[in-house]
C-alpha cells in the first residue's frame, strides 16, 4: 500500500503502520492521528502492539505549550547531583537522542492509565492545538506527572530527525490533520522482543492496514 492510502487511513481515523529503519530501532509502530483517538484505539494498541502508549506533537505546538525534552529538563535541574547527571539519556543505543518531554493526564481523568482516560488526555491535547490560548489552556487542564508520555518532534521532521516521532507527525502534515499521533511499538509475546518487519508486514496485510516504509517516506519528503 502507498503513502496515499496511509494518508487516506489516518483522515479516517484509522491505524497506519510505521517502520523506521534497520538502521536505528528496526521497530515498527501503530500510528493513530491524534484528534480521532477512542478508548477502543487505545485498547487496541495495548493487544495488537503492546509498547508504550505515547504522544507526539510538532515543533511549534511544542514551542506554544513551552514544553522542553525531559533529557534537558533534567540536565537544568539543581535538584539532581552530579553522579545522578550520569543517568540522564544522550543518545540511545541506536543513535538517537530520545524525544521524551513531560508525561500528562487529563485533569478529568482518574488513574489516568484506563483505556478511556488515556484516550480523553490524547484527544483533548490534540484539540488543544487549535485553541487560541494553548499555554494557558494547558496549564489549566493537564497535570503531569501522567500516563501519557509526550514526544516532541523535531524542527525541520524528516530533514533533522527520522524516528517515528517525526514521521508521524509528518504523516499528519501531509494529511492535512492536527499534527499530534498517538503512537506504540509492535511487540512480540511470542519472542519477548519487537516484532519483526515481516511479522508486522503480515499483520498489516491481514488486518488491511497501510505499511509505511521509514525509507520510502524519506524519499517521498525531499521531493514534497
Ligand atoms: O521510544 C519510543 C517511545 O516509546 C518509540 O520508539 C517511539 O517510536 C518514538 O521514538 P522515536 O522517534 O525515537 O522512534
Ligand atoms: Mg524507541
Ligand atoms: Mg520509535
Amino acid at each position: 500500500m502507498s503513502i496515499d492510502d496511509a494518508i487516506t487511513s489516518l483522515r479516517q481515523g484509522e491505524f497506519i503502520l510505521l517502520y523506521d529503519s534497520g538502521g536505528r530501532e528496526n521497530e515498527v509502530d501503530m500510528v493513530v492521528a491524534a484528534q480521532f483517538v477512542t478508548p477502543e484505539h487505545i485498547s487496541r494498541m495495548r493487544q495488537n502492539a503492546g509498547g508504550l502508549i505515547c504522544l507526539a506533537i510538532n515543533d511549534s505546538f511544542a514551542q506554544k505549550l513551552n514544553l522542553r525534552y525531559m533529557h534537558d529538563i533534567l540536565s537544568r535541574s539543581s535538584d539532581i547531583d552530579t553522579d545522578s547527571k550520569q543517568m540522564i539519556m544522550g543518545t540511545a543505543p541506536y543513535g538517537d537522542h530520545p524525544t521524551f518531554s513531560i508525561s500528562i493526564n487529563h485533569k478529568k481523568t482518574f488513574t489516568g492509565i484506563t483505556d478511556l482516560d488515556r484516550a480523553l488526555t490524547i484527544k483533548e491535547l490534540a484539540k488543544l492545538y487549535n485553541s487560541n490560548e494553548p499555554k494557558k489552556e494547558f496549564t489549566s487542564t493537564f497535570k503531569t506527572p501522567g500516563h501519557v508520555p509526550l514526544l516532541l518532534a523535531s524542527n525541520g521532521l524528516l530533514a533533522s530527525r527520522q524516528g517515528h516521532t517525526e514521521m508521524s507527525v509528518y504523516l499528519a502534515e501531509i494529511s492535512k490533520l492536527i499534527p499530534v499521533t498517538a503512537i506504540c511499538e509492535m511487540m512480540d509475546s511470542q519472542t519477548y522482543s519487537a516484532l519483526t518487519v515481516d511479522k508486522a508486514r503480515k499483520f498489516a496485510k491481514e488486518n488491511a492496514i497501510p505499511f509505511i516504509d521509514g525509507k520510502e517516506l524519506l524519499e517521498f519528503s525531499k521531493v514534497h
